[in-house]
């Protein structure tokens, strides 16, 4: 079963000059153990068809399926909490906090959790993702790829199925972006996850067990 689904999704924008159909009908899915690379021109419907698997936006039409459940109606509590336990965001540009250290940043999405195993889970991630030699370094002391490692460990703390990546070789040389991806592939299989990324990053094509092309707002 999928662990992701969007079924016949519409997304119109409507802005005082006109309305945008960003979506037109759109059907996708992803599996455990899968990645999927979303690709296409830009203004094509990429972000507003993660921001729809990210539970960060609501179809205008179609439904939207979590390992078979049917969250289209589901309200933004609802969404927030799934979106917390089932999702993991990795993001172009890291996004992580430069106050805290690499350990502190990884253990923050999972801070409303009484679980005290947190640091202990943290200090695994960053371990698994070849930093246990950096856990007290702040954003500031480690190398773009290390950063973005950081927030790979981070987007898996509370055990999501998901991992939903937007460009997120985006702002790394071809090496370090090789090493991210490595790593993304071996993540995914251990934990047997589904990744969803977005790109424009011919590389990152090359590590996709499946491809989809988005053409204006239309999946090809
Ligand atoms: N909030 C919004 N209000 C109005 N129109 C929007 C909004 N967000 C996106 N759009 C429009 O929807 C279409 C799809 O945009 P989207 O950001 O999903 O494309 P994209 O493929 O991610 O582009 P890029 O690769 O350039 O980031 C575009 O025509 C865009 O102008």
């Amino acid at each position: 079963m999928s662990v992701i689904q969007l079924r016949d999704v519409v997304k119109r924008y409507n802005t005082e000059a006109e309305t945008i159909e960003a979506l037109k009908n759109v059907d996708f899915h992803a599996n455990r153990g899968e990645m999927v690379v979303v690709t296409g021109p830009s203004g094509s419907g990429k972000s507003t068809m993660l921001n729809m698997i990210g539970l960060l936006d609501t179809p205008t039409t179609g439904e939207i399926f979590l390992d078979g459940r049917n969250i289209t109606d589901f309200d933004e509590d609802e969404r927030t909490e799934e979106r917390r336990s089932q999702l993991g965001f990795v993001f172009q540009d890291f996004h992580l906090l430069p106050m805290l250290t690499a350990e502190e940043n990884v253990e923050l999405p999972s801070m409303w959790d009484t679980d005290v195993d947190r640091r202990e889970r943290a200090s695994d991630l960053l371990e698994r993702v070849g930093l246990g030699d950096r856990l007290t370094h702040t954003p500031d002391e480690l190398s773009g790829g290390q950063q973005q490692r950081v927030a790979i460990a981070r987007s898996l703390i509370n055990e999501p199925d998901i991992l939903l990546a937007d460009e997120p070789t985006g702002n790394l040389d071809q090496d370090t972006g090789k090493t991210v991806l490595d790593e993304i592939t071996r993540l995914k299989q251990e934990e047997n996850i589904a990744v969803v990324s977005i790109t424009h990053d011919e590389q990152l094509v090359e590590y996709a067990d499946r491809v989809v092309r988005i053409v204006d707002g239309v999946v090809q």
